[in-house]
Parts: structure tokens; sequence; C-alpha cells
């Protein structure tokens, strides 16, 4: 291939790098070669330095790095709406737990990740961080799907449709990284599931295993106030002050939710590079309260942005989700000004990269980067006027103007079609879940 011969150019009416600054670019364009971002120049000069077997022109549209959803459990999706309006442990407890103890299996995960998959794309997430069970089948649905994802395999003290017990759990782990591991596309990673559901001794076994290994922890923590009350009369410690006394505030780990913090507590986060995964609509629905996104960004602590599962969002989009965090952290701060659109749009890309440990790979478009990019049609009349592309993005779109989606240089989305997931398929697939598991609970 020649020197200035790509795979494909997308000159765009704005583009959102986010990465070295945040500025947005206007008319400019994105080199692709293979799966890699090889230059970001302005179109007029793309055109008369590169040549490409593909051109786009997406002169409607924003360009932005493909957005990073930092805590999933992508085949919840087949319980969606199962158990509703409920505080996270009814919810949990005799809900979900009874529910997944029935229904979770291998072929439960594979179709309710597919499924998960196709409205991800269709909503300009190109990465997911899961926590779920059986691996294996998270791994085949992503990789069919095209998508990216750093799959958290799951650890808890007790039985479920997957393991006996933390041995197991521990063991079915290590398997899945040395079965996935290698896949460009997958990352992996332990999640061990709440402070609630797991003991030191397992907790350890698990930060050891992650440094031996190089990977990354993912674990609900200080999801309620009710979660925090339950330990300090077990043991005397706030669940946060455990897991420092064990060793696992490092940038490993990936606290999600985060909410009720003590000063003291956000200082711990900020000192040891722990990162934050900050899931807003599941807080407010399962009414689990605030995580201070102002004072957490003010310290310096990495925040990323997740959905949580579909069974308690009740989706899985990131446009919304992104609203959804400015709008609550300027009500919990009282401060307009606690998180602009550009920190938000940074937030829901680099922010999850950096907590995935894969800056270097993903969550910016620059030239090295993976070529993971989405194009948002601005030129509705639900976004017109333009005068600032990322808060038109944050503040007024909505997912459906999500038109193209390409994960390391592939189109996965074209003009709002899937590429990879047959959508008829998938509806059907869910509807007959969906009978089975409703027959059952009559
Ligand atoms: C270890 S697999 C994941 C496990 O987590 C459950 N889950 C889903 N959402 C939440 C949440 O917000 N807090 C705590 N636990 C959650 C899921 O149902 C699986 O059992
Ligand atoms: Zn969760």
């Amino acid at each position: 291939m020649s020197d200035n011969q790509a795979d494909l150019i997308l000159h765009a009416r704005w583009v959102a790098p986010v990465a070295p600054d945040t500025t947005v670019l206007e008319q400019h364009a994105v080199v692709v070669r293979g799966d890699t971002i090889v230059d970001l120049l302005p179109s007029a000069l793309a055109d008369q330095q590169w040549q490409a077997t593909e051109v786009r022109r997406l002169d409607r549209h924003l360009l932005i790095p493909g957005l990073v959803n930092a805590h999933t459990h992508a085949a919840m999706n087949l319980f969606r709406g199962l158990a509703d309006d409920l505080p996270l442990m009814t919810w949990l407890e005799k809900h979900i737990w009874p529910a997944e103890g029935r229904w979770v299996s291998d072929p439960f995960v594979y179709e309710g990740t597919r499924l998960a998959a196709a409205e991800m794309i269709r909503a300009g997430t190109t990465c997911f961080a899961d926590m779920y069970f059986f691996p294996d089948a998270v791994a085949r649905a992503t990789l069919e799907s095209g998508l990216r994802a750093a799959i958290f395999c799951p650890l808890m003290d007790f039985p479920t449709p997957m393991g006996s017990g933390p041995e197991d759990y521990l063991r079915l782990a290590t398997d899945a990284v040395d079965q996935w591991r290698h896949e460009p596309r997958l990352s992996l990673g332990f999640g061990p599931h709440a402070p609630y559901t797991v003991s030191d001794g397992p907790l350890e076994q698990a930060l050891t295993l992650a440094e031996e290994l190089d990977l990354q922890i993912m674990m609900h923590v200080h999801e309620t106030a009710g979660e925090i009350q339950q330990a300090v009369e077990h043991n005397g410690d706030r669940p946060l002050a455990r897991l420092r006394r064990l060793g696992l505030l490092t940038p490993r780990l990936m606290a999600v939710h985060m909410t009720q913090l003590l000063d003291e507590e956000i200082q711990w986060l900020a000192e040891t590079g722990t990162h934050v995964v900050h899931c807003p609509e599941s807080n407010l629905k399962l009414a689990s309260g605030f995580s201070p996104l102002y004072k957490l960004r003010q310290a310096g602590v990495n925040v990323a942005l997740g959905t949580d599962g579909a069974a308690s969002n009740n989706d899985l989009d990131m446009i919304g989700e992104m609203r959804s965090a400015a709008l609550l952290a300027k009500g919990v701060s009282l401060r307009a000004d606690a998180l602009p659109a550009a920190e938000i749009l940074e937030m829901a890309t680099l922010g999850g990269a950096r907590a995935l440990g894969q800056d270097s790979r993903i969550g910016s478009l620059e030239a090295g980067k993976q070529a993971d990019l989405v194009a948002v049609d601005l030129a509705r009349l639900e976004t017109q006027p333009v005068y600032d592309p990322v808060a038109q993005l944050v503040y007024a779109a909505s997912r459906d103007q999500v038109t193209d989606v390409w994960v390391a240089g592939r189109a996965l989305l074209k003009e709002r079609n899937l590429l990879t997931l047959n959508e008829a398929q998938l509806v059907h697939n869910a509807q007959q879940w969906q009978r089975k598991i409703a027959g059952e609970s009559q």
C-alpha cells in the first residue's frame, strides 16, 4: 500500500476528537487504514493528500469517538421490565436473583448480549465493560457483533447457575482469560460483585490474580446507604475502608456507583488512582443515592460513565446517560458549571478508556488509535440550530440520530442499518425468551 493510500476517509461537518483537547474541528477528515486512525486533518487537505477505497461525506454530522459504556450487564436486556419501581435490595433479592437462578445459562447470555449489542451499536457505543455470568457467551456474542468489550468474570460467595462458589468462579475466570485475552477486541478482568457478596479471602485472591495477569477489576461499591450501614453493623468498617485495608484501592479498580462518599474517601480515590464508574440513571431508578461528581472530578478522580443493565435503567443509551449525568451533577452540586458538555463527552469516551487501562488505544480520535467512530446527524430539526455541536449532542440529541458506527475501522451501522446482527431475528428471539420467563412467573 502506498504512503497516501487509505481504506476509509470520513469527511465531517464537525469532528470532536476529545483529545488532545476539547476543541471541535469544522470540515475535517478522519483517515483510516486497516483498524487504525492514521490522520485527522482539514478536509481540503485530505482531498489533496490522501486516496482511499471508500470516502464518506458526513455533511450533516458530528463525528465523535465511540462511546465507552463502562458498566453493563448486557444479557440482562432479556430481563428489561421484569421488575420495576423497586429499591435495589428488593429488586435483587426478590426478583432478579431468583430469575437468574432459574433462567441464566450460556444460551440466555449469548442471546441477551446480542440483543444488547444491537441496542448499543444503534446508540453509538463501540466498547462496553460487562459484568455477567457465562463470559464465553459474552465473548462469542461480542465478536459476532463487531463491538469491543471488556469482560469482567463474576465472583461471589454463593452458588449460581454458573459456579458453585469462589474457587469455581476464579477457576472459570482464569480459563476465560486464557481463552479470550488474545482477541484484539476483547479484554478480560475480574468482577467481584459487591462488598456484601464477596468475603475477604476471594477478594484478596482476585487482586493477586489481577496483578499477576495484569487485569482490571470491576465491583459495585457504595451503591446505597443501606449497603454502608449494614457493613458498619457487621464489621465496623465502611465498604470503601475495607477495600482500602485489603489493598484494592489502586488504578486496577473500577468502583461502580460510589454514592454517599465522605470527603476523606474521595481523597483516597484520588490518591490511589482508583476509577469511579458513574451510573446516574440506574442510581435514580433504584433510588440508590447520588454520586458527588463535581467533588470527585475536582479531586482529580477519573470518572467513567455506564448505564448498568437494562433491568435497572431501562436502556443502554449513552447519549441519554450523558444528559442525565450532566443534569444530575448540576442538581447535586448546585452549580450550573459542575459538568460542562465537553467534560461529559470526555467522561463517556476517554474516561471509560482510562478506567479500562486502554486509553492508549481507544477513547479519542487521534492518529495511532483504533478507528472506533460514531457519526451523529445534527441537521434534524430537534438539534437545530447548531451553536455548539457537543452541547447539542449532550443536551438535545437522541440516540436515533446516530447514523453510522465503526469499530476497528469496520462499519457496524450504516445509515442506521445494522450490518452484523439481524434485527428481526433478535426481536423474535427476545419475544420467545419473554414468553418463557413470563409464562412461568404467572
Ligand atoms: C456477578 S454477575 C452480576 C450480578 O450483578 C447483578 N446486578 C445487576 N445490577 C446490579 C446493581 O445495580 N447492583 C448490584 N447488583 C447488580 C446482576 O443481577 C448479577 O447478579
Ligand atoms: Zn451493575
